[in-house]
């Protein structure tokens, strides 16, 4: 028996020596960037854990900053330092241009001829045109100008309704969304999409709805990873999300088909909206369906989680909310916000930028190598999948003094902004993928987050301390928070 034993004991031992030595040849010989051993079959999807942004973060911190992990089949690189940002978003920018699209997105945008934004797998010829109408007719400095009184209008409606809460508790996330959702739908089509009030539907739109179509594309799909199960789909995500998707479009359709009826555009009454401007550039029902839920999926969840997480973060540094409301105080006095305020509230400007280093909402920058490319001295095969991850750049020790601290003050003298020059700081992205939505986000945010401050003072629930307050947060599209918000507003 206790011969055994020790043959049991020398066989586990001489193992573990084994697989110490392939991954020391795997890591000297490979010539992709260095990362963890991967399992046969399952590969490193153990090591993503359930915080992958944390667990790539960590894995950084051993391997380096440019690291390669196997899905499966595909090949993950991870940038986690301005260094590698940079070489990936500026330096290899065209080559690291493409994006993963998974097949759940290739699924509902199946025939439509890739008339998309965020699905293009290439900056394709129709992702030109597409991108061009969309920056110059919904997300230009121009157009976000001209519907500053839609904006403000919803805001308003906001703070009438949490007025009408004062000492409740609401889940703050959920009138933000509704908040920024009817924002952005006014853009699309003139019209709200979803009950402030009590969060229900307008048509196929609900919150519950768009989250599954955001959880569904962002949930791996096995088909991904294993060819086996390409075209399968075992999980049912693409079944589900063109079902999700098909409740949304059947509330547009009529709509669409109204205005088809008033000779594309110019609708009595109305300026041009994007929908006028789809019809207009000869779109399809369908092709308008899928652009119109790209803009939702893409522009609401990223802009609320923000405010949210401003949120959070103020009742926690009650110092940086005196700060902020001293600001509001002197610059707004008795009056409501406007949108033509934000450009003299440096405070304010402050805090969404220092929100956005510690909680992207995009967490993961995801592109796709178009060719084969030498990065860092390393090779990047053709189709590999590339992550940025922000939350690392944003945390870096060696870039940021007091890195996990909220401090909005460091963004008052600095240089860094929303451009995506500095990869230091990048919540928008960089190059010609970065975020066209960036001209509405950066009124839109501050407007809603000044409002709430400037209207309202702000309790935790149950005797709650701020120190208490969870921020612990989970990936998917956007970096979420795990636990709502949940606040009891009393006017000021
Ligand atoms: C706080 C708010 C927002 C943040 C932090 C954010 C962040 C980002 C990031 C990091 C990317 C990837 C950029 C890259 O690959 O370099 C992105 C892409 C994108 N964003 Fe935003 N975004 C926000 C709001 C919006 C809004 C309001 C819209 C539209 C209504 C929007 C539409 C898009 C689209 C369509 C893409 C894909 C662009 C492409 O692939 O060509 N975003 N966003």
């Amino acid at each position: 028996m206790e011969q055994s034993n020790l043959f049991i004991f020398i066989l586990l031992l001489i193992l573990f020596v084994l697989f110490l030595v392939l991954h020391h040849m795997r890591q000297k010989f490979s010539k992709y960037p260095p990362g963890p051993y991967p399992l046969p079959i399952l590969g490193n999807f153990l090591h993503l854990r359930k915080t992958p942004h944390i667990s790539l973060a960590n894995l950084a911190k051993v391997h380096g900053p440019l690291i390669s992990l196997r899905l499966g089949a595909k090949l993950l690189v991870v940038a986690s330092s301005q260094e590698a940002a940079t070489e990936i978003l500026k330096i290899h920018e065209r080559v690291m241009s493409g994006r993963p699209v998974p097949l759940t997105i290739e699924a509902v945008s199946k025939g439509l001829d890739f008339f998309t934004l965020i699905g293009a797998t290439s900056c394709t010829k129709n992702w030109k045109i597409l991108r061009t109408i969309v920056k110059a007719e919904l997300l230009s400095t121009e157009v976000v100008d001209k519907t500053t009184a839609a904006r403000e209008e919803k805001v308003k409606e906001l703070i009438n309704l949490l007025s009408s809460k004062q000492g409740k508790v609401v889940n703050l996330g959920d009138y933000v969304f509704a908040t920024a959702a009817n924002t952005v739908s006014r853009l699309l089509f003139s019209k709200d999409c979803i009950s402030l009030e009590n969060q229900g539907m307008v048509g196929g739109f609900s919150k519950e709805n768009i989250k599954t179509i955001v959880k569904m594309a962002s949930t791996p799909n096995l088909g991904d990873h294993y060819a086996i199960f390409n075209g399968l789909d075992i999980q049912g995500l693409g079944k589900k999300s063109v079902e999700c998707l098909g409740r949304l479009y059947a509330s547009w359709n009529s709509l669409i088909d109204g205005r088809h009826v008033s000779k594309c555009g110019d609708h009595v009454g109305k300026d041009k909206d994007f929908l006028d401007v789809l019809l207009a550039n000869g779109f399809s029902k369908d092709q308008i369906n899928l652009i119109l839920s790209e803009m939702f999926i893409t522009g609401i969840d990223t802009t609320s989680t923000a405010v949210e997480w401003a949120m959070a973060e103020l009742i926690k540094n009650q110092d940086a909310m005196t700060k902020l409301s001293e600001e509001l105080a002197k610059e707004i006095g008795g009056n409501i916000i406007r949108d033509s305020d934000l450009p003299r509230l440096p405070y304010l400007n402050a805090c969404v930028k220092e929100t956005l280093r510690l909680h992207p909402s995009v967490a993961m920058i995801p592109r796709r190598a178009i060719e084969t490319c030498q990065v860092m001295n390393y090779t990047i095969p053709k189709n590999a999948e590339i992550w940025v991850n922000l939350w690392a750049l944003g945390r870096d020790p060696t870039k940021w003094e007091d890195p996990l601290a909220f401090k909005p003050s460091r963004f008052l003298q600095s240089h860094l902004g929303f451009m995506g020059s500095h990869f230091e700081y990048i919540p928008f992205g960089s190059g010609r993928r970065m975020c066209p939505g960036l001209p509405l986000a950066v009124r839109l945010v501050p407007l809603v987050l000044a409002s709430l401050v400037h209207s309202f003072d702000w309790y935790l629930p149950e005797n709650l301390s701020p120190g208490e307050l969870n921020m612990d947060a989970k990936l998917g599209l956007t970096l979420q928070r795990v636990k709502p918000l949940y606040l009891i507003p009393r006017p000021k």
